[in-house]
């Protein structure tokens, strides 16, 4: 995936973003939930990379890193039958509990896990919208997820196959 544009916060509520979009990108619910409930498929989870990479600028500096020393990065897809309509990139900061959560995760929704916990803490979202392939603006929204197990940086943008199915407006650039 190209990098993105500066993140923003929530508020004030960036021009470019219809307030169709306010569910999907300033609800502080489970995601998966939201989505599992809005397809006319079963969700599924693709998981396009799992790996221990260094992350990139903004991502090293949203999780406080002093040096681009190396976390682990899980990219999936959050599909509507074989319809990617959500693409997630996470990065945990490299502990031994974050590591044995993730290796069991496999193609299980992250948030069936993370908002069944009661220690989490779930810091301010973020927004971005940015135009990948020159061919229309899509939003994107991150937060950091404190647990006692696993430091996770979360990041979602959403797909037009999901623009299009749930009548959203496209973002603007
Ligand atoms: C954070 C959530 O989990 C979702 C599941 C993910 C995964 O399995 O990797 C990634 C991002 C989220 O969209 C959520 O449901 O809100």
């Amino acid at each position: 995936m190209p990098r993105f544009s500066p993140w923003h916060a929530l508020t004030p509520w960036p021009a470019t973003l219809d307030a169709r979009w306010g569910p999907w990108l300033a609800s502080e619910d489970s995601l998966t939930a939201r989505l599992e409930h809005a397809m006319p498929s079963p969700l599924g989870v693709t998981v396009l990379n799992e790996a221990f990479e260094r992350p990139h600028p903004d991502e090293q500096q949203r999780l406080g890193l002093a040096c681009r020393r190396h976390v682990r990065v899980r990219e999936v897809t959050l599909d509507c039958g074989d319809t990617p309509w959500v693409y997630a990139r996470s990065l945990a900061l490299p502990t031994a509990r974050a590591e044995a959560l993730l290796a069991r995760m496999g193609r299980t929704p992250l948030g069936h896990w993370l908002f069944r916990q009661s220690a989490t803490h779930r810091s301010m979202l973020e927004l971005t919208t940015y135009d990948p392939l020159g061919v229309g603006a899509i939003a994107g929204r991150r937060s950091v997820f404190q647990h006692p197990d696993i430091t996770l940086l979360v990041q979602e943008f959403f797909l037009p196959a999901m623009t299009t199915a749930c009548r959203l407006p496209t973002p603007s650039r």
